[in-house]
This record gives structure tokens, sequence and C-alpha cells, in this order.
């Protein structure tokens, strides 16, 4: 049997190569911000996911995986600091910190991150210039004043999109909440990803209506939520089992297909699929 003192010396020989490496690596990123100077935002979520799944796919042996991931997202939030001044505005009512631990999960111990009231004091902060991302809840149906129509007022109004989703990797069992990002940035494409469209018309078309005509313009549809103000116009938030380019042609078809009863349609953003699904 080796000796505890040679043992423990191979320990320190090897937190001394982590170590370098790690430092390293730093120097690497360094010369990639020095490059991208004019790119506002050094968190790149697609990129993220793409290291992720390829270190989880080759991981081996028994250090959880959960680690693996939980280490590199440190790695993740202090690059993109390096990259620029990254701050992060979060949902967080009164007495509810889902998101907030989220995002303190997501986004490392060194980022600063911001509770704010509301939903829309979030998406102000973002499209503001204020903070670079905000942190609010996954869409979902049945929610009377649904924050996303803010990012669905008109294609070009607003810069704000949906770039991620949270958590990218959920190794605890439980059911954690979900929530997606939002920055003034676009969607990365990764390989394995899904989009939000939304879908303009007069009288609000049924889901199965709808989800027919998305099949026909090749756009597998995972979610739709109707939001229908008055009788004359409505808005369709349609969750993409792929990835969905601002300007994608399958989107202009939607026009023809359905009889110009789809008077608009557009991406505002969306996610990699997250670790645990690929
Ligand atoms: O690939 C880049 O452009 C980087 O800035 C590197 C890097 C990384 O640390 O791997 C940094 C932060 C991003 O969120 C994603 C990737």
């Amino acid at each position: 049997m080796e000796q505890l003192a040679d043992l423990r010396g191979q320990i320190d020989e090897i937190d001394t190569q982590i170590h370098d490496l790690l430092m390293k690596r730093a120097g690497v990123i360094q010369v990639i911000s020095a490059q991208n100077e004019q790119a506002k935002l050094g968190l790149r979520p697609g990129r993220e996911a793409q290291v992720l799944r390829r270190l989880v796919s080759r991981h081996q042996g028994i250090l959880p995986k959960a680690v693996v991931v939980r280490i590199w997202r440190e790695i993740f939030a202090s690059s993109a600091q390096l990259g620029s001044e990254m701050a992060v505005s979060v949902h967080a009512p009164e007495n509810d910190t889902k998101f907030y631990d989220l995002a303190r999960e997501h986004f490392g111990m060194m980022t600063p991150i911001r509770g704010c009231q509301t939903v829309m004091s979030v998406l102000r902060e973002v499209t503001d210039g204020q903070t670079t991302v905000g942190v609010l809840p996954l869409p979902f149906t049945g929610d009377d004043n649904p924050w996303w129509l803010a990012l669905a007022q008109g294609e070009a109004a607003t810069n704000t999109r949906i770039i991620a989703r949270l958590p990218f990797y959920n190794a605890s069992g439980t059911e954690l909440a979900e929530a997606v990002i939002v920055a003034q940035d676009t969607q990365e494409p990764t390989g394995a990803d899904r989009s939000y469209v939304v879908a303009e018309s007069g009288e609000p078309l049924s889901r199965s209506t709808l989800k027919s005509l998305l099949d026909k313009a090749g756009l597998p549809s995972l979610n739709i939520q109707i939001h229908a103000p008055d009788p004359a116009y409505s808005l369709q938030l349609i969750e993409v089992d792929d990835y969905v380019a601002p300007g994608d042609s399958r989107l202009a078809h939607l026009g023809e297909l359905s009889d110009q009863r789809i008077t608009h349609a557009w991406t505002i953003g969306g996610y990699a699929v997250p670790l645990t699904e690929a």
C-alpha cells in the first residue's frame, strides 16, 4: 500500500497542475476579450452549453457530474466577468428566493445579483442597459399578464431576447424553479436548441389549428400560449423544438399557410436544450 504521505504528495502535485491550468485558461480568456472589445456581453450561454455537454459526455469515475458542472459554472462566470462587467437582475418578490437561488447557482459566487420585486422591473433594467442580464420565470400557460408581451411589441421594438434557460443541469433530483435569461443579445445555436416564436393574428387561432400550421411549416411546437386581449388581436407564444433564426424562412411561410390569418411571426430568442434532456 502506498504511504499516506506519498498519496498526499500526489494530491499536492495534481492541485498545482489544476491551478496552473486555471491560470492558463484565464490568460486565454483575456486574449479573447481583448480581441472582442466591442462585444458588450462576455456571457455566451450557447458556448457554455456546448462545453458542458462535451465534458459531461466524456466524464468517468466517481466524481459526480454535478460537481464538474458546478466547478465550470464558477469558471464561466469569472470568464464572463473578464469579458465585460456583468450584473444580473432577478425576479425576487418578497419571501421568494427561488429565482435568486437559481441565478446564484448559475452565475457563481462573484457575480453581482440584484433582486427586483416585479418581472417588469427586471425587464426595464435589461432594456435600459442598467444590468447585463435578467432572470425571469419561464413563460407559463394561464399567466394573465405575461412578461413576454414586452418582448413581443413588434419585431424591431426591443433588442431584448431570451438567451438561455435555467437550470441547465439539475442534478439535485428535486424539482427546481425554472427560469429564462434575457439580455440585449441573440440566441446562439448549439446543435440542440429550442426557440420561442411569437405569431400575431386577428382572431385567436386554436391550439390545434396553430399546431398543424406550424407542423406544415416545419416548426415542431412543444407548447403554445395564447394571449388574446381583444377579439381582433391576439399573440401566440410558441415554444419550437428547434433553433429558429431571426428571419428564418419557415416563419414567412406561416402567412400563406394560414391564408394570411397569421399576419406576422418572429422569434424572441430561445435556449440550448438542458443537459438532463440532451
Ligand atoms: O468562448 C468564448 O468566447 C469565451 O468567452 C469563453 C467562455 C469560457 O469561459 O469558456 C467565457 C464565457 C462565456 O459565457 C462562454 C465561454
